[in-house]
């Protein structure tokens, strides 16, 4: 399954709100399908929805570009295009950074006159989303080696993850699913246990799939099943993508990290994050002021048209919760794995990737 293809002038998307049942592709000729597409988590995953937000904006530019306007005024059009892409999801700061670099890169090259029409605009804007979707795709095989340390000498791992950090929630293998694809590839995994992921079931729908698909041994859980499973001794560590990193090392992550964590640490097994370095927001040191998207109410008492509870009532949904640093045991990056102190790990980690 390919999760994101760029084919000129058409984004490719795969619908993943079809999944595990229908295979059905979107394809994206005007930026706004790229933001409903992100919005309705038809793609999803921090890492992903960066590199489908750098394809949208060549979209975005080819709009822009295409009225008689003076090529300044073409420019403000696609700022605004995309600020617009940039709003579609506010917690996992991959979109962000993705349309930021971009922008950046944009805004040096009009500064050095180096691009002056639309025609360079959207070759220069093409060309660093190939780059930030290639560049993902190798550091997604870095951190599936880089978490495999943690395991050396180790057999028969039973790991535990939770909602879908595998290749449909990036550009290439996955992050935590590419140090479990790693540890399979090397005998040493016994099982997958996955947490299914209410409300909208990332976990059952996308992550079994890949494991299944991949000849990895998976069982499903549902996500009030994990306290069992560890009580149990049927888990070995846990391991789970992030959305948004701070500076001191608290980690956003879907919905139901958090508890997963408080009880890993309750039951003394090892809890890892694996996130590349665009997952990290280096302006921001505390968790608690992370912004936490609050999803749609209906997400939680319907699904696929089938309805599960009044509509009429309160609905609590965020998307995501935040799980303190003192709980995560390391943290997996592409540049190695980071244990703390998380502040002066992960200052470091800052200073390589941004020398
Ligand atoms: C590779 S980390 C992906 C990260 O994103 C997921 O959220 P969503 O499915 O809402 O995009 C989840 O938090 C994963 O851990």
């Amino acid at each position: 399954m390919i999760n994101i293809e760029w084919k000129q002038p058409e984004l490719i998307l795969l619908d993943q709100t079809k999944l595990p049942t229908d295979i059905h592709y979107i394809r994206c000729t005007d930026w706004r399908q790229v933001a409903e597409a992100i919005k309705m988590l038809r793609v999803r995953g921090a890492p992903a929805i960066g590199v489908a937000a750098g394809y949208g904006l060549i979209l975005a530019a080819t709009e822009a570009t295409q009225s008689n306007h003076p090529f300044s005024e073409q420019l403000s059009q696609f700022y605004e295009f995309a600020e617009e892409l940039k709003e579609t999801r506010p917690t996992a700061i991959n979109l962000a950074w993705a349309v930021d670099r971009v922008l950046t890169l944009v805004k040096a090259s009009i500064s050095d006159n180096a691009i002056t029409n639309g025609e360079a605009l959207i070759n220069l804007i093409t060309k660093e989303a190939e780059e930030i979707h290639r560049e993902d795709i190798a550091l997604n095989h870095a951190m599936a080696k880089a978490g495999a340390t943690l395991f050396e000498g180790q057999s028969n791992i039973r790991m535990l993850t939770h909602c879908n950090a595998g290749a449909l929630a990036t550009g290439g293998l996955g992050t935590a699913l590419g140090v479990i694809r790693e540890l399979h590839a090397n005998g040493q995994l016994e099982r997958v246990y996955a947490d299914e992921t209410r409300p909208l079931l990332q976990g059952a729908r996308l992550t079994a799939l890949e494991l299944h698909e991949d000849g990895i041994p998976v069982t499903l859980q549902t996500d009030n099943m994990a306290a069992y499973a560890m009580q149990q001794g049927l888990i070995d560590a846990i391991i789970v993508g992030a959305d948004r990193i701070t500076t001191k090392g608290d980690v956003a992550n879907k919905i139901g990290t958090y508890g997963l964590a408080v009880l890993a640490k309750h039951h003394n097994i090892p809890f890892y994050v694996a996130a590349p370095y665009s997952t990290f927001d280096f302006t921001l040191q505390d968790g608690k002021d992370i912004p936490i998207e609050m999803r749609m109410a209906e997400e939680v008492w319907n699904f696929h048209g089938i309805q599960t509870a009044p509509s009429d009532i309160g609905i609590l949904n965020p998307a995501f919760d935040v799980t303190p640093h003192e709980l995560v045991t390391a943290i997996i990056t592409e540049q190695g794995v980071l244990k703390p102190d998380y502040e002066a790990s992960i200052a470091e980690l800052q200073s390589k990737v941004q020398k």
